[in-house]
């Protein structure tokens, strides 16, 4: 139900340019050198992959492992003996793979090398590919970026195979394989294919609509199509940003007054003793923030300085950081000592004790977050206490209570991210809400200009826009600003 992630750094990546807008168009030839790179891990390994890329990949099988091309069956792994190519000597015995143009990841010439996966191995067959001219390392992202320039990938499957390789938690994977395997681009074309429909239509209806009397009946058919698009297109926009939350992970800010035990829960979901906890009241003055993988759900939670007054400049700077950490955060967690009673606090309706909690903390409170409350010091209390059953109740102390609240917390994740497994794809990124975003404003100014019998021409404008941002999205074998590309590429490997 509950594990540690690695890190913060794996959950957040830069979002894309949202200036995303394509040019020209480049193809796979342009880049003519010969690459390579590790693709495996870069520890000691049983079996290491060194992948080839680009017009002289043969060079390798003919000199790295001095067998005819004819003697190597495209994509049927050979077992060889892997030498230096310029004094013979036996670096390894390994797999190698040959993958013809255009049946390959890059869509150029492949071979990949399964060796060993000792780091001297890796080394020495890493070396001997450097001493074949025209060959060299590859850049980060550098076999994607090809493979994207030859149109095997949209920049969508690009953005959900970075995903998929930073994917922590079974949600956040399950989410990058759909998008990485073309639903999101699917959704997106189909879109536009109606779009384009919609733009034959109205011309159609320019050129030879007002000489009919079926003219008014195709305008009226053709707006109904456009707002049935723009109302699904709607709905894509007001997802409630759960699939970026997925990719990126739910921030929850624990807060509350000093002592409440908010250290202490940190601490036992995190496993491990991250922050300092004490009998004395105002010990954490830092926001501290780990990574956890709770349910499937990637989670940062942080903890924060307990909500009081004080006079002490170092404190205040703490309490504005919490109170920041609090407004910025997905889901706030308001912990109260149980053992500070009224008990008849706790028995009024949770979202009124919500209100209430918010307002003694001096906490701003929005209907539109999210907030859970949280009982601890369950042990101090007699266990019959009186309590909502939506409001869970805990023991940092003897951890009763904890299994309960994490089926609660898990709910909640699941209201505020993606179900990639029941629903339709969602946005994942900026740079893609940036574009649908403008589709559908071109698309509202279509109608606009119909419903006030405005210029069809101009009308027709909007839709042409509209399908071009729906285009921008997935911008196939495009190339855009260099800038995007960096940004876009930047976030993957070394081998990838
Ligand atoms: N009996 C009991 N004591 C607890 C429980 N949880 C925390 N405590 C104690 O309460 C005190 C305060 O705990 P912390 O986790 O430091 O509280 P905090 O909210 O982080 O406090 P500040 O950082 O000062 O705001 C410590 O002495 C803990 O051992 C609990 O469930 N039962
Ligand atoms: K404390
Ligand atoms: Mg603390």
């Amino acid at each position: 139900m509950l594990a540690v992630l690695k890190s913060t750094r794996c959950l957040y990546q830069p979002s894309f340019m949202s200036n995303f807008k394509y040019t020209r168009r480049c193809s796979a030839t342009t880049h003519r050198s010969t690459i390579f790179a590790l693709s495996s891990g870069l520890s000691k390994s049983a079996i290491a992959v060194i992948r080839i890329s680009g017009p002289k990949s043969l060079d390798v099988i003919h000199r790295m492992t001095r067998r005819k091309k004819d003697s190597v069956i495209p994509r049927k792994a050979l077992l060889c003996r892997i030498v230096d190519p310029k004094n013979e000597e036996m670096l390894d015995n390994g797999l190698v793979l040959w993958f013809p143009q255009p049946h390959s990841f890059t869509g150029e010439d492949s071979v990949e090398l399964h060796v060993h996966g000792g780091v001297a191995v890796v080394s020495s067959v890493i070396n001997a590919l450097h001493k074949l001219p025209g060959f060299r390392l590859a850049e980060a992202g550098e076999f994607t970026k090809r493979a994207y320039l030859a149109g095997k990938l949209d920049a969508t499957e690009v953005e959900g195979l970075a995903d998929l390789l930073r994917a922590e938690t079974e949600t956040q994977r399950r989410q990058a394989i759909r998008q990485a395997t073309g639903e999101l681009a699917g959704l997106y074309n189909l879109w536009r294919t109606r779009v384009l429909t919609c733009m034959a239509h109205l011309e159609a209806f320019i050129d030879f609509g007002e000489d009919q009397d079926i003219g008014e009946e195709v305008l009226g058919t053709l707006r109904d199509s456009v707002q049935s698009l723009k109302a699904e297109v709607d709905s894509h926009l007001n997802d409630n940003r759960r699939g970026e939350r997925l990719r990126s992970g739910v921030k929850v800010a624990i807060i509350g007054e000093p002592n409440a035990g908010k250290s202490s829960l940190i601490n036992i979901l995190g496993r491990r003793n991250v922050a300092i906890v004490s009998p004395h009241a105002g010990t954490t003055r830092d926001v501290l923030e780990i990574s956890l993988d709770i349910g499937g759900f990637p989670v940062v939670i942080c903890d924060t300085a307990g909500l009081r007054h004080s006079v002490d400049p170092v404190e205040n700077e703490g309490l504005r950081r919490a109170r920041e950490a609090a407004a910025t955060a997905d889901l706030v967690i308001i912990v109260m000592d149980a053992s500070r009673g009224p008990e008849s606090l706790w028995q009024q309706p949770v979202k009124d004790l919500i209100r209430h909690e918010c307002q003694r903390l001096n906490l701003s409170f929005s209907a539109e977050n999210n907030y859970l409350v949280l009982l601890n010091k369950l042990d101090l209390v007699s266990p019959n206490v009186n309590r909502p059953p939506e409001l869970s109740a805990i023991s940092c102390k003897t951890e009763k209570g904890l299994g309960e609240f994490l089926v609660h917390l898990e709910g909640k994740l699941a209201e505020l991210c993606a179900n990639p497994l029941q629903e339709s794809p969602l946005i994942t990124s900026s740079r893609q809400r940036h574009h649908v975003q403008l589709a559908f404003w071109h698309l509202e100014k279509f109608l606009d200009i119909v419903e006030h019998q405005g210029d069809l021409a101009l009308a027709g404008e909007y839709l042409r826009r509209s399908a071009n941002q729906l285009g921008s999205i997935t911008a196939r074998g495009k190339i855009d600003t260099e800038e995007m590309l960096d940004v876009l590429f930047r976030s993957f490997c070394i081998g990838k």
